[in-house]
């Protein structure tokens, strides 16, 4: 392993990202990401994740200098054309406005179109419940996940992202997981390392569970809690396909032409101000929400993002670490 500062794991994306042709701008948003996945123990989702921008951009699948288009679509709703660039820019330019609606409406939601998406979307979760809302984002991918009952690709993992704001400058509780066993990010890091990956997470292309990465891969996901997590990536498909007009998995998987870039559709974010909803009782009623997560962790029960917000404060001061192999691939690139 690598162990490298937060700033010169900085610097390395930067390189990568500059020597690739990316604009100082997508290069700032996207090392945003990538770091902030890192410093967190996200590795399916840190600096690994340069290596598919790079063959994105290579693949001729992504617009490395597109200028998101900020469009008031109606008085609760702000569309985003991120005109076929990374999506983490088209978010930060519908940020404002998606938080300006929130709080003068109650709800409002942000509508991201044509973007090209590898995101943890924890990162846009938090960058919500700093500004005191309460917020839930999803989005398509690629079709690689078998509906519960089948055996062919048809979902994405379709993340699914919900943060709580709270006081008194405590983090933000967040809970973000793919609708499948597992992201697709993390079985490519098994096969990368030669793992086997656990029961559950997928089967081969002849329909039979397995435990070898690569067969997953090339065979099909599987959802998490069954048909559970199978309706919900059905109900990401809708809401954040054609409810928006942007593609769903199958369509982004056809739109991709067998280069393995990263996937292109829409994404949908809501943001609630519970100020709005609650007027002056609020600050009691957040209060109860506390009482909530008390009561959780009394059990001995872990909040979602605990691991993450541990990971953070070693990081800021130890540093991160990354495999030798994916270190040099990414030397090479810079
Ligand atoms: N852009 C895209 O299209 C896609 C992005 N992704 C991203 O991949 C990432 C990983 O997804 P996935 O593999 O499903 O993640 P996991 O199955 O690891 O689940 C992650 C969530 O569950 C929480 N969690 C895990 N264990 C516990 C526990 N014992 N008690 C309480 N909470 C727990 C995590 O908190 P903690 O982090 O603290 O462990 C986190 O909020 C996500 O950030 C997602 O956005 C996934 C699919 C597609
Ligand atoms: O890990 C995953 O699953 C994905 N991550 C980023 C984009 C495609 C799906």
């Amino acid at each position: 392993m690598v162990r490298m500062t937060l700033e010169a794991a900085t610097e390395l994306s930067e390189a990568v990202l500059r020597r690739q042709g990316f604009s100082q701008e997508q290069t700032r948003a996207l090392t945003h990401t990538v770091i902030a996945g890192q410093r967190d123990e996200c590795h399916s989702h840190g600096l690994y994740r340069l290596l598919n921008c790079v063959s994105t951009l290579a693949a001729g699948k992504v617009n490395v200098h597109a200028r998101p288009e900020v469009h008031d679509q109606a008085p609760g709703i702000v569309r985003v054309d991120a005109k076929g660039g990374f999506s983490q820019l088209a978010f930060e330019a519908g940020l404002p406005e998606l938080t300006r609606k929130a709080r003068q409406q109650g709800i409002a939601a942000l509508a991201i179109n044509h973007c090209v998406h590898f995101s943890a979307l924890w990162v846009e979760i938090e960058a919500i419940t700093q500004c005191g809302l309460v917020a839930l984002a999803c989005n398509p991918s690629h079709a690689w996940v078998a509906p519960a009952g089948g055996t062919k690709p048809l979902f994405g993992t379709n993340p699914i992202a919900f943060g709580w704001p709270r006081p008194d400058g405590q983090p933000p509780f967040i809970f973000d997981f793919a609708t499948s066993a597992i992201a697709r990010g993390d079985i490519e890091l098994h096969r990368r390392e030669g793992k086997p990956v656990p029961h559950g997470w997928g089967i081969d292309r002849h329909g039979q569970p397995t435990q070898d990465a690569a067969a997953v891969l090339e065979g099909a996901m599987l959802t998490f809690g069954g048909h559970k997590g199978s309706a919900l990536a059905a109900m990401i498909e809708l809401i954040a396909g054609p409810l928006i007009g942007d593609l769903t998995s199958a369509e982004s998987l056809a739109h991709d032409e067998g280069k393995g870039a990263s996937p292109y559709h829409g994404e949908l974010i809501l943001a609630l101000d519970p100020r709005r909803f609650l007027g002056d009782s609020a600050t009691e009623h957040l209060q109860r929400a506390e009482a909530l997560f008390t009561a959780m962790t009394a059990q001995g029960a872990r909040l979602p993002s605990q691991r993450r917000y541990e990971a953070r404060e070693r990081s800021l001061t130890q540093g991160v670490e990354i495999p030798d192999s994916l270190y040099l691939e990414l030397q090479q690139l810079a």
